[in-house]
């Protein structure tokens, strides 16, 4: 809570002067028992009208000034809590897009939505209450007592007994809260989580008829929230009525012996109004603060779940500025010597030994069979993971002395599912180089042989893509994401299997216009037709090279690979 509260430091004076007008708002409160007693004494009792007209006056005059300070303070404490929440989210979404992949998966994708949504705007309700009315709550408990004993310390002993016992209750039941609304916070990622999945595979949903399924999973995941929320505001319940227990207690207290003094004439009628007066308002009080405790509680939950990702290490090594070298000096060369890896939490190396050496502007061409391991060895040289043993070396230097900036500024990367963003067909291809000029995308989008067809569209280039490249069909999301990747000017090009939607025409074309490339390829391929064309083919088979060489040398050593060359000659033939 207190990592998440540095946040209003900015904002501090906003706050400030936010407090300042509630105290006012709490002093005129506080102030008006204390002028009913003297219209009571003096005005009614003693039938004095001039004195009643001129507290009377007094009196709305307060509550005026109180009406004002309300309202002021509801604008400062709104934009305190809102530049504080605006703030917040920027500073966990920045944090985010420093994760590793493998930090993402710890936390999930809906987690994380939760977190930077939900979260968030829990927090901020309980500042911007905190500022308006919550601490306004005990303040009036702490005045009202002083103002009690101001009037009549006998009677005003009678509120001060129950305060502890309701203080202590309340820290217990704050702490009991928190537990049980983490939990409620767990159950809304789950649900994010099953509305996330179902509305990304839609299409699937309906093609299996899996609508009734989709719902009744739904349904659970929706019904173990309402269980669970119940359960902890059923926690807070019992708050309230033990608050107006020991109050009215007190408050009876009051009456009781209030009375009797009246009586005997050494308490004048005023000061027992005034006393139950105040009594009254810390009840009313302890009730708001009862109220307000159930945001408490959960915007600590909350509020924790938020400081575990802001205080999440960055598990990539990065080169401390010594190490740092600047851009390597042979252009696209990569090495990979002796890799393992092993996926965080994985029992088994995915990658075993790997080694091979890709010279500048050369076209590697990697196969194997589902599962081998092709597209996690492409996701290593970015750094998207670690290897977990040897190095890659990338330009002649250790991938991980590289400025991850830097080394990823240099690759050209083009993932198995294209994925494109809401925006027009220019954004998305601008991806690879925000600053480049139409001409530049016009030049990798005719390389990449979409061009025609972008022209084709009735808003050619100004064309908006759906969310996820919905209005586009595969293999024009294959083309555009690798019109992307050129478009980046890379020293390297990784494609992974980023051409199996294209038809043989196109994607002939296609390999003779990157054939004019200058960077090195990296070529995620299961056809033969694609290997042939390659300098060299890296063979993996269970995250181990079964084979290296060229199409010639593999036909005469590699068995499974002439295995391959076979089969889909057949295939052609
Ligand atoms: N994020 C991940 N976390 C844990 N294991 C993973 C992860 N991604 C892939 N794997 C595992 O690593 C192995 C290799 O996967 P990879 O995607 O690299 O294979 P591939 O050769 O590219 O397969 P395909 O041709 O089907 O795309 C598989 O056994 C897979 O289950």
């Amino acid at each position: 809570m207190k990592e998440i509260f540095s946040y209003v430091k900015p904002y501090k004076w906003t706050a400030l002067i936010a407090f300042c007008l509630m105290l006012l708002e709490l002093f005129v409160e506080l102030a008006q028992p204390l002028i009913m007693a003297k219209i009571i004494d003096d005005g009614v009792r003693a039938q004095n009208q001039g004195m009643i007209w001129q507290w009377g006056i007094v009196l709305l005059g307060l509550s005026f000034v109180a009406v004002i300070a309300g309202v002021v303070n509801s604008y400062f404490s709104s934009h305190a809590a809102q530049s504080f929440s605006y703030d917040l989210r920027n500073a966990l979404f920045e944090k985010i897009q420093s994760f590793t992949l493998a930090t993402y998966q710890k936390f999930s994708t809906a987690s994380l939505i939760t977190r930077l949504t939900n979260d968030v705007t829990q927090v901020q309700t309980v500042l911007f209450m905190s500022l308006r009315i919550m601490l306004r709550a005990p303040l009036a408990v702490v005045g009202s007592i002083v103002m009690a004993f101001v009037v009549n310390a006998k009677l005003a002993l009678f509120l001060v007994i129950g305060a502890p016992i309701i203080l202590i209750f309340l820290i217990f039941m704050v702490a009991k809260g928190v537990s049980y609304f983490g939990l409620v916070q767990k159950r809304v990622d789950r649900l994010n989580r099953v509305l996330q999945e179902n509305l990304q595979a839609i299409r699937l949903v309906k093609a299996y008829l899996r609508g009734a399924y989709e719902a009744s999973r739904f349904d659970e995941v929706a019904s173990s929230l309402k269980i669970d929320t119940v359960k902890a505001l059923r926690t807070m319940e019992y708050i309230m009525p033990v608050l107006l227990f020991i109050m009215n207690m007190s408050l009876l207290a009051v009456l009781w012996f209030g009375t009797k003094q009246i009586a005997s004439g050494t308490t004048p009628l005023g000061d027992v109004v005034a006393i139950v007066n105040y009594a009254m308002r810390m009840t009313g009080s302890f009730s708001m603060f009862a109220f307000i405790i159930i945001f408490y509680a959960r915007a600590k939950a909350s509020a924790e779940r938020m400081a575990e990702v802001l205080s999440t290490e960055n598990e990539i090594e990065l080169p401390s500025p010594s190490e740092k070298t600047s851009k390597g000096l042979n252009f696209g060369e990569l090495a990979f010597e002796h890799v393992s890896f092993t996926y965080p939490g994985g029992d088994s190396p995915v990658l075993s030994d790997v080694s091979f050496r890709v010279r500048s502007g050369e076209k590697l061409a990697i196969m194997g069979a589902t599962g081998a391991g092709k597209s996690t060895l492409l996701q290593l040289i970015p750094r998207f993971y670690d290897v977990t043993e040897g190095k890659i070396v990338v330009e002649g230097k250790d991938a991980k002395q590289w400025d991850l900036q830097e080394l990823r500024e240099i690759i050209g990367y083009v993932p198995q599912q294209s994925l494109l963003f809401t925006g027009s067909i220019a954004d998305n291809v601008r991806w690879g180089d925000a600053e480049a000029e139409m001409d530049a995308v016009l030049q990798a989008t005719m390389q990449a042989q979409i061009h025609a067809s972008v022209e084709d569209f009735p808003n050619g280039y100004e064309t908006k893509v759906g969310q996820k490249g919905v209005n586009l069909s595969g293999g024009q999301k294959q083309r555009l994401s690798i019109a992307r990747a050129l478009l980046r000017k890379g020293h390297i090009l990784m494609l992974d299997d980023s051409t199996s939607a294209l038809d043989v025409k196109t994607e002939q074309a296609l390999w003779e216009a990157l054939s004019e490339e200058q960077a090195t390829m990296l070529v995620v391929t299961q056809k033969i037709r694609t290997s042939k064309g390659a300098s060299r083919i890296l063979l993996i088979d269970a995250g181990k090279v079964v084979a290296y060489g060229t199409h010639e040398e593999l036909l005469q050593t590699s068995v499974l690979y002439k295995k391959i060359a076979i089969s889909q000659q057949e295939v052609e033939e």
